[in-house]
């Protein structure tokens, strides 16, 4: 655990095309990686051409490349690219991608992001009835890390938890908290007690 309570970083990369918003690329994550040695580094890649980002954001010391399943159109290859640069594989999909199409890529993959708003800006509202995605996978895939993304919070992490998400990331309920350090471990603490009752 770092000083500022992260542990793990998750880095949401947007390139003006496949989002309609822009935040940063591999040298700012570089310049973070030598302020913050210890985190595990997630990237989540909001971008059109996620193959070509692999070798700079491995260089950058990125740990986990996460790349949504709708920005290619060749996922095993993609995901044995990212494990041969020495990184985890993740799969993010959009709202309106079907579970079905992540099915035959579960085996090449390390983790699965379930977006519960679109993918492009912080502060929307959950959707909840993307958990019906997370519990196919809970169900189909009993030991899988599932991510959840988007409008996750002290109100709805409990269905995220119940629905079978092991890995929450929380944006505008934590660095609009008047205490952020308190919503994250009440955020963590929800979800590793209803680990626990499984
Ligand atoms: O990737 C995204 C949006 O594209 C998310 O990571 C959000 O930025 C999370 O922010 P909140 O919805 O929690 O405010």
């Amino acid at each position: 655990m770092l000083e500022n309570g992260a542990d793990y970083l998750h880095l949401d990369v947007m390139d003006g095309h496949f989002v309609p918003n822009i935040t940063f690329g591999h040298p700012v994550v570089k310049c973070l990686r030598n302020k913050i040695k210890d985190a595990f580094m997630e990237t989540h890649m909001m971008v059109s051409k996620p193959e070509q980002w692999i070798e700079p954001m491995a260089d950058a010391g990125v740990n986990q490349y996460t790349f949504h399943i709708e920005a290619t159109s060749n996922v095993t290859e993609l995901c044995h690219k990212i494990r041969e640069a020495g990184m985890q594989v993740g799969i993010a999909l959009k709202p309106n991608t079907d579970i079905e199409s992540v099915e035959k890529f579960i085996d090449v993959a390390d983790m699965i992001l379930i977006m519960t708003v679109e993918p492009g800006f912080g502060g929307q509202k959950f959707m909840s009835h993307m958990m019906e995605k997370v519990k196919w996978l809970r169900r189909h895939y009993p030991t899988l890390d599932i991510e959840v993304d988007g409008g996750v919070g002290p109100s709805t992490i409990q269905e995220c938890a119940m629905a079978g998400a092991n890995m929450i990331v929380s944006g505008t309920a934590i660095t609009g908290a008047s205490n952020p350090k308190e919503v994250i471990s009440s955020l963590r603490d929800t979800v590793d007690s209803v680990i626990k009752s499984f």
